[in-house]
């Protein structure tokens, strides 16, 4: 098979960086390629060179054999090469047909032309098997999983001969996953080449190929068996070391340790219903369930940013004022949102300062900063959690995505919180920074913290956590220890009555 796109020996500088030291990378037509790496490892920055957002300083790109030049976004697409990033381009308030024709509309005017666009574009969805998607409504309205069908139904349009994914799976369901796994083979049987960037590795035995590893700027190694290749031989090649990717050891939580967080017959009307349980000081709770099923709502009505219908949550035996995030703050609630990244980043800022921003009574004396201290201490989490590259005096600007996500959960972590809830703790994390970030959790846990973890990748739930409450449908269908339920049996509760 010859290679539809081959990427020799790419360098990408920026100030005092070098993102990119002599990447190679070949892609067949209709073949799954995963990219692998770190968080920082250069995956971002070579989409961009290859989708014509970055020129690079050095190297050589060829389409079928033939030399080009990738200049501009336009110049890539038009050399049939689309990516869809996670955080989708699409305009919400325009139509499902308007997204996927934006700026190469049929040319026809008037009624006929949305009418051929329409068509047009329900003929495209049918070919991905989503033909229910309705091409006349907005696509704001639509969850995350068609939005990303859009995005490739918008990327056929163009007739892309590679799309390009940048961890697509992050924000769906299981169920989704399978779908969009199935639209992947539709498309690679159709001769189109795909390349999948994702943290979670069990996934590319499941949709992959082959498989390059990137390292610090340059490919380890290329041209993997995506089933072959062991899942430790790819976390040996991508963090040079051998991880065991176990959850740390849970503690026996003691009857007679202190209940910290009651939430009572918690509602909200839509949203979810009749929500009562207890984190006693030292315990993981994990909320298992799929995505609506009420699960961030409820971490965020504990959390005062929402405001409950009805019931209340008491935190060390006393009510919290609902609807009021400062008397959670006040009772030690912290809450990390699962959009970390656009919640809370001061880009300009060195690294240090945004781990220590909530925390900077901590370390204060007399009115005076201790520089120090503050340092000390946040070097300690960047370490720990591995933040790349190393050294905390650098803006975030320039940190990778996921190193930026690392920086924000640090910052939870050295909150002295009673109750820590954490949403999403590792999305877009790499696979070495997610062992250190359960031990840390664990950590916290065993120093008395009650916390209330929610993630939507079940292993991690039930890895994790002491006990685990399954949502469905904004209620809760069981309530038990962890070490008692299967993955299978969370999933079979989850998407009870729905389509399995
Ligand atoms: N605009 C920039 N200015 C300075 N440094 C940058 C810039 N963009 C990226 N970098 C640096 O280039 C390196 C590669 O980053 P890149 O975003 O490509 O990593 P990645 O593999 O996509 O990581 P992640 O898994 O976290 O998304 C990192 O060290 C990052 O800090």
């Amino acid at each position: 098979m010859t290679d539809l796109l081959t990427m020799m020996g790419i360098v990408k500088e920026f100030p005092g960086v070098r993102a990119l030291d002599g990447v190679d990378l070949d892609v067949r037509a209709g073949e799954v390629h995963c990219l692998l790496g770190q968080n920082g490892a250069g995956k971002s920055t070579l989409i961009r060179v290859l989708t014509g957002a970055h020129q690079p300083d050095a190297g050589m790109i060829r389409i079928n054999d033939e030399p080009v030049q990738l200049n501009s976004p336009t110049a890539a697409i038009q050399r049939g090469i689309a990516a869809i990033y996670q955080e989708l381009d699409l305009v919400p308030d325009l139509t499902v047909a308007e997204n996927i024709f934006l700026g190469h509309e049929p040319s026809r005017y008037g009624f006929s032309r949305t009418h051929e666009a329409n068509t047009k574009a329900r003929a495209i969805l049918q070919g991905l098997g989503h033909a229910e998607i309705p091409t006349h409504r907005t696509v704001g309205s639509l969850p995350a999983a068609g939005q990303q069908v859009v995005s490739m139904a918008r990327a056929l349009s163009r007739d892309a001969r590679l799309i390009v994914m940048d961890e697509p799976s992050a924000v769906l369901d299981p169920e989704e996953v399978s779908n969009l796994f199935r639209v992947i083979r539709g498309l690679t049987d159709r001769g189109v080449a795909v390349v999948y960037i994702s943290h979670r590795l069990e996934e590319i035995r499941e949709i992959g190929d082959r498989v390059t590893v990137l390292k610090d700027g340059a490919t380890v190694a290329t041209g993997l068996d995506a089933r072959q290749t062991p899942t430790k031989e790819l976390i040996q090649l991508m963090t040079g070391r051998s991880i065991e990717y176990v959850f740390p050891p849970r503690t026996e939580v003691s009857a007679a340790a202190p209940v910290v967080l009651e939430v009572v017959d918690l509602s909200r009307p839509g949203e979810f219903a009749g929500i009562g349980f207890e984190v006693r000081a030292g315990e993981i709770l994990g909320l298992a369930g799929l995505v609506g099923s009420g699960r961030s709502e409820v971490l965020e009505t504990v959390y005062g940013a929402r405001r409950a219908a009805t019931g209340f949550v008491r935190v060390d035996g006393a009510v919290l004022r609902p609807g009021r995030v400062q008397a959670a703050v006040k009772a030690g609630v912290g809450l990390a949102p699962e959009e970390r990244k656009s919640q809370a980043l001061l880009l300009d800022e060195a690294v240090f300062k945004n781990i220590t921003v909530s925390t900077l009574g901590r370390f204060a004396s007399s009115g005076f900063l201790n520089n120090r201290a503050e340092r000390d201490a946040a070097s300690k989490l960047a370490v720990a959690l591995d933040v790349r590259p190393a050294g905390v005096d650098q803006p975030v600007r320039n940190l990778s995505g996921g190193n930026q996500q690392k920086v924000v959960l640090a910052r939870w972590l050295l909150r002295d919180c009673r109750v820590l809830l954490l949403d999403e703790p590792t999305r877009g994390v790499d696979v070495g920074a997610r062992s250190e970030i359960y031990a840390l959790i664990r950590e916290l846990a065993s120093n008395g913290v009650a916390i209330v973890l929610v993630s939507s990748e079940v292993p991690e739930v039930l890895g994790l956590s002491d006990r685990v409450v399954v949502l469905r449908e904004g209620r809760a269908v069981h309530t038990g220890p962890a070490q008692e339920i299967d993955e299978h049996q969370v999933l079979d509760l989850v998407m009870e009555g729905s389509a399995r």
